[in-house]
């Protein structure tokens, strides 16, 4: 979670929140949902290679089911065009590179993080990266569009640290750029108060969510989808997929991508049973 956003959040151990499947009409009450999910991790499970976290034909389907009933938005830290080409479903809205980029349907394309002053410092530490962990065996640098993912899950464990701080380096050179964890990643992020829970907010502003009727749910398993879990706190409900190696400041759990996708299902069936 980012410093400083959050105040008085309750955050509890993964393996001890209770279940989101059981009841999923009592979890959204008598409202409307508004959906946002992260992808790895979430709509399709964690793998080596970042190419190959490919949606499955079901939970697109799923997804676009969904999308049918209510507002859906992925929520990634992957590159906005990235993402998209991954879900390939035209009616939903994309925030990528952890919400600094965001587009949707109706020509909606925006950039509310103001990140584009760190385009030239990513260019740099980029290039930088590059050339010192390219006798890394197993490291790969990941350019989004507003943030750079250095990964290590390939990455011989005893050069693990040699990895970190070769990254603790470059950003050292960047004051624009700041550090961001996630699972067998480090990513270099705009230094910016911005983050995955503020895109959230921003979409809930600008598709006029905000209502008394409309509850947001937000489902991810890293530690950026926390700034979501923590900003939707009391208005909205969280929901953990996994664990990651901290507390959580999501309310309730699902195991896994197989999971998600059972809930999702219910949820589609819950609304039209409102209607
Ligand atoms: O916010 P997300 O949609 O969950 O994106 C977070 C990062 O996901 C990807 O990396 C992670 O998934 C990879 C594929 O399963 C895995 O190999 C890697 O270890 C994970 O960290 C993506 O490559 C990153 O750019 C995203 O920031």
């Amino acid at each position: 979670m980012e410093n400083n956003t959050h105040r008085n959040i309750k955050q509890t151990n993964p393996n001890e929140l209770p279940s989101a499947l059981p009841d999923v009409q009592q979890l959204i009450g008598n409202k409307k949902p508004a959906v946002f999910l992260d992808y790895d991790g979430c709509l399709s499970p964690i793998v080596k290679d970042p190419d190959k976290a490919i949606l499955t034909e079901a939970m697109r389907s799923t997804l676009r089911r969904l999308a049918d009933v209510c507002s859906v938005a992925v929520v990634s830290g992957r590159d906005r065009a990235d993402v998209k080409g991954l879900v390939q479903l035209e009616n939903l809205y994309y925030a990528g590179s952890h919400g600094f980029d965001i587009s949707g349907p109706g020509n909606l394309h925006t950039e509310p993080g103001g990140a584009a002053a760190a385009i030239p410092a990513l260019d740099v530490a980029q290039e930088e990266l590059k050339e010192q962990l390219q006798n890394i065996e197993g490291a790969f640098v990941e350019r989004k569009r507003y943030a750079i993912a250095v990964h290590y899950r390939n990455v011989p464990e005893e050069q693990v640290s040699e990895v970190l701080e070769v990254v603790q380096e470059v950003l050292a050179k960047h004051q624009e750029l700041k550090p961001g964890p996630g699972k067998k990643i480090m990513e270099l992020k705009p230094n910016l108060d911005w983050h995955k829970g503020k895109a959230v907010l921003w979409l809930m502003d600008k598709l006029e969510l905000n209502q008394p009727d409309i509850v947001p749910l937000y489902i991810g398993d890293d530690l950026t989808d926390e700034d979501a879990f923590a900003t939707l706190q009391g208005q909205g409900v969280g929901i953990m997929v996994g664990e990651h190696d901290a507390l959580t400041a999501a309310e309730y759990r699902l195991e896994d991508v197989t999971e998600v996708q059972v809930f999702l299902e219910a949820l589609t069936k819950a609304v039209k049973q409102q209607a």
